[in-house]
């Protein structure tokens, strides 16, 4: 996991010589590094020296051991280093010149090694000894672990950070949309906790980052701790780690409290350093970094432009206002009104300044000019909806309690469904139709504005179109269905309640043809290329 690892402080190795005179450095330092190589390796000795004790007990190992394996190599590894402290412990031959090799005088057998008796005591090495041992390891590589900031590792563990802030630099500003919150509010949140997780390792990291100190690379534990405590890094991390999460778990639109996550940008940016010090492609890297900020700015500026246009009172009906729509995002367009010096293309300051019924009266002026002037396109990109009954006000997106009542027929007709279907009688007070030129789309909603249980009557007429009939919660997928000239489609109970949608209707999905009424050759005109849908409903209880 790291890439290097700080024993200075730790226990001091077991297999360096112990003296370090002058001529220990040379031969026996080199004698006691092959030894230590000979265990490792299990290599036996070279036939041309003399058998060692290890050779010697071969045999009575090989045969006192019940099984092979991991406590033969141990024990063996045990006689390899008795050899080679016996080797230690023997006086230097020539102390004052070499310690070169011992010259043999002949095969009296004098000097060689009295083979010691065979162990008595075999230790015993248990699983738990070994995971005792193991544990221990990994105890002191963690204990004394330090991170040099040219080392591989450190660069990668900055890749994997600068992804988490990339996260919070996106997903920050989620739950603006009120759709996305419902949906998907517990996967962010899992999310940010993950990425959480990660930046308090990251302050682990930073405690541990070696420091040049006159041409020095520090590296003990308490002095690099006390660098980092002292660093304008240390401050930053520390806001970041603030757990705000919790307070999300409270109140879980403040999103944009974890605006403050921002503040690890900074490892990003050390990201982009490294890199750059690093690739063979520094443009090609630049371009890349460059590319990313400004995906990140045209993110922020669209959610800032989301925000203000709440604060405004979001419109669903006009693709030439200021604020934001969806039918902008499904089917964008550019406003064909100047936005610098038409009052009109502008929202008001004020909600209450806008008078709905004013812009109604500019929308029948634009139909009158229509009818005289019969021109049908006039009408297709002008006209989306029109209320008749208790008026539905799109900025507050509420009912007023009363209003003019709806044209009798559509009483009639609301009330002879709803008996039909054994729903009851209904008090049918509101009409909202909806025209669909080509290429038009409503988005995902729900009907919750109005104030009674009653069903809500949707009739189709003109064009085909694709209707989606989703859940209470918009992450459950939808089903699509056709919805043709003259097809009802009758929303109640449980259903009443759920996202629904029109994604495209017209010529492309299903063309209808209908003959053209002489006497009124505009609406024919006018539903052979659109739709238009009535619902019928019940506002006040
Ligand atoms: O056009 C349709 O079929 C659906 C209309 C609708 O959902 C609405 O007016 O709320
Ligand atoms: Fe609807």
């Amino acid at each position: 996991m790291f890439s290097t690892f700080n024993f200075e402080e730790g226990p001091p190795p077991a297999d360096p010589p112990k003296r370090i005179n002058r001529k220990d450095r040379s031969v026996k330092y080199l004698r006691a590094l092959s030894a230590q190589k000979d265990r490792q390796q299990h290599v036996p000795p070279r036939s041309d020296q003399e058998p060692s004790t290890s050779e010697q007990l071969a045999p009575v190992i090989n045969a006192s051991l019940p099984r092979p394996g991991i406590l033969r190599v141990m024990f063996r590894n045990w006689i390899s280093a008795m050899e080679h402290d016996e080797r230690e412990s023997e006086p230097d031959r020539d102390p004052t010149t070499t310690n070169a090799e011992v010259t043999h005088t002949g095969n009296t057998g004098e000097q060689r090694d009295i083979l010691p008796s065979p162990p008595i005591f075999v230790p015993h090495v248990t699983g738990w000894a070994q995971v005792k041992a193991v544990c221990k390891d990994t105890w002191l590589k963690l204990r004394y672990f330090y991170v040099s900031e040219n080392s591989v590792f450190y660069y990668y563990w900055t890749g994997i950070i600068s992804i988490g802030t990339i996260w919070n630099m996106f997903a920050m500003v989620i739950f603006i949309f009120d759709d996305v919150h419902d949906g998907y509010f517990k996967q962010w949140l899992y999310v940010n906790l993950f990425f959480d997780f990660l930046f308090f390792l990251d302050c682990v990291v930073g405690a541990r980052m070696t420091f040049d100190l006159e041409g020095n690379e520090v590296k003990e534990t308490t002095k690099m701790f006390k660098n980092y405590r002292g660093s304008n890094r240390f401050k930053l991390d520390a806001l970041c780690l603030f757990p705000i999460d919790a307070f999300l778990i409270l109140d879980s639109h403040k999103s944009m409290l974890r605006l403050v996550r921002v503040f690890k940008a900074y490892r990003l940016y050390e990201f982009i350093q490294l890199t750059q010090r690093r690739t063979n492609f520094p443009h090609f890297m630049k371009i890349l970094f460059l590319l990313l900020s400004c995906l990140t700015l045209f993110h922020w500026n669209a959610c800032i432009y989301f925000r203000f246009s709440l604060a405004e009172g979001l419109t669903e009906d006009d693709e030439n206002a200021f604020g934001f729509s969806y039918y902008k995002v499904f089917d964008p367009r550019f406003p064909t009104c100047d936005a610098y010096h038409d009052e009109g293309c502008m929202y008001p300051e004020e909600p209450d300044i806008m008078d709905i019924r004013a812009v109604r009266w500019d929308r029948r002026k634009e139909m009158y000019a229509f009818w005289q002037s019969n021109d049908p396109s006039l009408l297709q990109k002008s006209l989306r909806w029109t209320t008749l009954g208790v008026e539905y006000d799109w900025n507050t997106k509420q009912y007023p309690t009363n209003g003019r009542p709806v044209p009798e027929e559509l009483y009639q007709l609301g009330n002879l469904i709803s008996n039909s279907l054994k729903l009851g009688d209904m008090k049918p007070d509101a009409t909202i139709l909806n025209y669909y030129p080509p290429k038009s789309a409503l988005s995902p909603h729900v009907d919750k504005s109005e104030r009674s249980n009653a069903p809500l009557i949707s009739m189709s007429l003109g064009q085909t179109a694709v209707y989606l009939s989703g859940a209470l919660s918009l992450s459950e997928p939808p089903i699509p269905l056709w919805l043709r000239n003259g097809d009802f489609l009758i929303m109640h109970g449980e259903q009443r309640l759920v996202y629904h949608a029109i994604p495209c209707i017209g010529p492309k999905v299903e063309k209808m043809e209908f003959e053209r009424d002489e006497e009124t050759p505009m609406i024919t005109d006018y539903l052979n290329c659109s739709r238009i849908n009535f619902t019928i409903r019940q506002v006040n209880p």
